[in-house]
């Protein structure tokens, strides 16, 4: 322990909580950070002024040789080695002088391709989180466990001077890659711990030519694979959290030779309005070892799940165990199905289309959804957005770098591809509502079991997408959205407009060789 100490770069360190069990940092976030325990036994914690993650806060060193391989931009923003340096040093000091928690975990299930990444902060809650959501190393590992990456979380402090630093904000989430470090400050939200790593993780594997992944996975009976990619809100944990499927994982994902594997150890589930009866899995997660995220609970810890008092974003994070129907190695083989999720607030996108390889292309690097509240800092009703590859927020390298992997491996494996809209029906936001959990369900169990082959396809007109006119558990006046609007001619107007934004978004690809010139796969006017 004593060299760990040492190697900290820390001053003064009192006691190194290294990996502590779950019962003691439990102990100490009821005792020292005004936790609370439902009355279901999770913990609940408020993240602070923060409730979801700052992307306009993050920031990657700008220096050789990963300056040449990172798209820089408004998404992976530059910082110079010095101000890296001022806050380096800022951080050490706030973690200085006091107990720590110290958190050695792997990121990826994959003996090939994980990483050994380790954590330092002084807030018990978030060694907890970390623990619940990465991959806990054996006893044996953990002796000889060598950190390939650390974080420094010194959510405590901010960075007084980031004017002068040239910074957006007082917070700062800034990774070095050449050092393998990274520091936060400002923000004790730990989604940015573990989308951090994730977006190294898509920095350091399409290196290698493996593909990450913003997807969720899970396996049927017979041993298929199936991904669904998608935005934040657009049902990655939900969908993929499937009684009969079992669950590789909810959010990220690699894709190597051998087939898929989860980065992580557990799951991050949204619980405003959960439900009970239409999530129950999720619901029952909801236990000793789980960490509820700002939630509103009366004195005797009963959760009132429709309380967005504190956020839209309220969270659990538990570990994958706490989900009964899951896979133990976190991993699957090549997948035979991939899901592209949306939801989409206009309400024009058909709950369920096949596509073809050029348009699994182009769905992908456009990367369409809504918005939904809360996520992120300073978004509070839907927008339509494109992120390309269903999670640019998280990617160093160029989209077309991961869309290339992707076409290969769904050339290779003779993949399905479809697109599968969770949003709005019956109108746009406001008039429409949700597509109900159940016709989802039912929609993904057609792709799944392969009976949505059986069906008779028809185009939407601009899209140019096939969509089955009936669908074995599905009501079939949702399958064509313009069924579902009173005022057809405002449906036609809407799908017009939602057609432009997808054209004008793609124009970017343009400017890219050929090779990604999918335009004619997409909405034509
Ligand atoms: N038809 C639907 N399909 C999936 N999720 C839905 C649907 N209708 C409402 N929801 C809600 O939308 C949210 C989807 O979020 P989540 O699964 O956490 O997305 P992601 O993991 O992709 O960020 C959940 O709160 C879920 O209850
Ligand atoms: C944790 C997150 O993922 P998601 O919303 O996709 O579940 C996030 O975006 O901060
Ligand atoms: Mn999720």
């Amino acid at each position: 322990m004593s060299n760990i100490k040492d190697s900290l770069g820390l001053e003064n360190v009192g006691i190194v909580h290294r990996n502590l069990d779950v019962d003691s940092l439990i102990k100490f976030a009821i005792e020292k950070e005004g936790a609370k325990v439902s009355s279901t036994g999770a913990l609940m914690i408020d993240t602070g002024i923060f409730t979801g993650r700052s992307p306009k806060d993050k920031f990657f060193v700008n220096q050789d040789p990963s300056n040449k391989y990172i798209a820089w931009g408004e998404i992976n923003r530059k910082v110079s080695k010095e101000v890296y340096g001022d806050l380096l040093k800022t951080s050490k000091k706030q973690l200085s002088n006091k107990d720590i928690f110290v958190t050695d975990v792997y990121c990826g299930s994959s003996l090939d391709s994980r990483r050994a990444v380790r954590f330092i902060t002084e807030v018990a809650w978030q060694a907890h989180f970390i623990q619940n959501m990465f991959i806990l190393p054996t006893q044996e590992e953990l002796a000889n466990f060598k950190p390939e990456f650390t974080i420094y979380n010194a959510c405590k402090t901010v960075d007084m001077a980031y004017v002068s630093h040239g910074l957006h904000s007082e917070v700062y989430v800034i990774f070095n890659v050449e050092e393998n470090t990274a520091i936060i400050g400002g923000t004790w939200y730990a989604g940015e711990m573990k989308k951090g790593v994730f977006s190294m993780m898509n920095y350091w594997l399409p290196l290698e030519g493996k593909l990450p992944m913003h997807c969720s996975a899970n396996i049927g009976k017979d041993g298929d694979t199936a991904l669904f990619f998608g935005l934040s809100g657009t049902g990655k944990t939900t969908l993929s959290t499937d009684p009969n499927r079992a669950l590789i994982g909810d959010d990220e994902h690699g894709w190597d030779d051998k087939g898929v594997f989860n980065f992580e150890g557990g799951c991050y589930a949204k619980v405003i309005n959960l439900d009970k009866d239409s999530e129950p899995e999720i619901f029952n997660a909801i236990k000793k070892g789980a960490i509820l995220e700002n939630v509103v609970a009366d004195e005797n810890g009963v959760v009132d799940f429709t309380d967005k008092s504190k956020t839209e974003n309220t969270r659990v994070s538990y570990p994958i165990d706490h989900i009964e129907n899951h896979t133990p190695t976190l991993r699957g083989g090549h997948p035979k199905n991939i899901i592209f999720l949306c939801a989409d607030a206009f309400g024009v996108l058909p709950p369920v289309a096949k596509l073809d390889k050029q348009q699994a292309m182009y769905y992908f690097l456009s990367g369409y959804t809504a918005k939904v509240a809360g996520t992120e800092r300073g978004i509070n009703e839907p927008i339509a957005t494109f992120s390309s590859c269903f999670g640019e927020a998280f990617l160093p390298l160029n989209p077309t770098v991961y869309a290339e992997l992707l076409g290969k491996k769904i050339d290779k494996h003779n993949v399905n591809v479809y697109l599968v809209n969770t949003g709005w029906t019956g109108g746009a936001y406001g008039v429409g509502k949700r597509m109900s959990i159940k016709n989802t369900r039912a929609c993904i169990n057609a792709i799944l079991d392969g009976s949505i082959e059986d069906s008779e396809f028809e185009t939407m007109s601009i899209f140019n997408l096939s969509i089955p006119k009936t669908l074995k558990g599905v009501d079939t006046e949702v399958l064509n959205p313009r069924n579902t609007w009173q005022d057809k001619s405002s449906y036609d107007e809407t799908k017009t407009k939602l057609a432009s934004m997808y054209i004008e978004n793609f124009k970017k690809y343009l400017t890219l060789e050929s090779e990604y010139d999918f335009t004619a796969a997409g909405p034509n006017l």
